[in-house]
């Protein structure tokens, strides 16, 4: 993305990068924005009428500069802030109805969570099952061996019994993607996934994003530098005529 662009994006609001490119083919409406404008209670509109359409089983990059609206737009998709105007359908219902039924995992970035609590990396994945509990928390069988295969699938399982806090910052970030894959939601929002990972962990996420695209969900990727988006989820390049 060169400066140009950037500085557009900071006025426009975030970019879609294409999904068409990456698609698996399965054409079902994943999540619909429409018309979507976010005004803070300060009056500050951070995101103003956008709209695109994404189906699922692809990978999308919301690109944007800092500022652009690409949390804002993420909080909208789940619910968190509420629209002034337009609409927004995850895999065709309402956002409310779909966080309900724990239609939606979001992966942070490392900076959000606050490392001096102490949890262990297990614990922090088994969060991804609370939806799937009763009031109570009380882990099943079930729910373990959900953690037991999430962690293996972004391979800490050795590190189950460490502290979260302790872990590096690639690390975290795939205890995170760990907690989003046992949560087994068909909707997962990724907020910079690939910013400060290595290579090596570049390459396991790609492999993950694209084997749960081709389970038929659908991913969408925050991110302010296209650059650190990998090929396969950059191109091509199909901005949303809203945005
Ligand atoms: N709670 C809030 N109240 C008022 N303004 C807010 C609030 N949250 C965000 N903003 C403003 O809305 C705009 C968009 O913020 P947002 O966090 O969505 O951007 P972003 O694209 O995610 O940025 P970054 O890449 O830095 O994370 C910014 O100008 C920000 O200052």
């Amino acid at each position: 993305m060169n400066a140009q662009a950037a500085a557009a994006m900071a006025e426009a609001g975030p970019d879609v990068a294409g999904p068409d490119a990456m698609g698996s083919g399965i054409t079902e409406s994943g999540i619909t924005v429409t018309g979507a404008t976010v005004t803070y209670r300060d009056g500050h509109t951070a995101l103003r009428d956008a709209s695109f359409q994404i189906p699922t089983g692809t990978i999308t990059a919301l690109v944007g500069v800092n500022g652009a609206g690409k949390s804002t737009l993420f909080k909208a998709i789940m619910g968190f802030v509420r629209l002034a105007r337009g609409d927004i359908r995850v895999l065709d219902m309402p956002v409310g109805a779909a966080m309900r039924r724990n239609l939606i995992a979001y992966v942070p970035q490392a900076e959000e969570v606050d490392w001096n609590f102490p949890v262990l990396v297990e614990d922090v994945v088994m969060m991804g099952r609370y939806g799937r509990m009763g009031m109570m928390r009380r882990p099943r069988a079930a729910d373990r061996e959900a953690v037991a295969a999430a962690l293996a699938r972004v391979d800490m399982t050795a590190f189950r019994k460490r502290q979260i806090g302790e872990l590096s910052g690639g690390q975290k970030k795939r205890v995170f993607l760990a907690r989003a894959l046992a949560q087994d939601s068909r909707v997962i929002l990724l907020d910079e996934p690939f910013t400060g990972v290595d290579v090596k962990t570049e390459d396991q996420i790609i492999r993950l994003l694209r084997a749960l695209r081709d389970e038929g969900r659908v991913m969408l990727i925050s991110t302010h530098n296209l650059g650190s988006v990998p090929a396969p989820c950059s191109s091509p390049l199909a901005p949303s005529p809203s945005f």
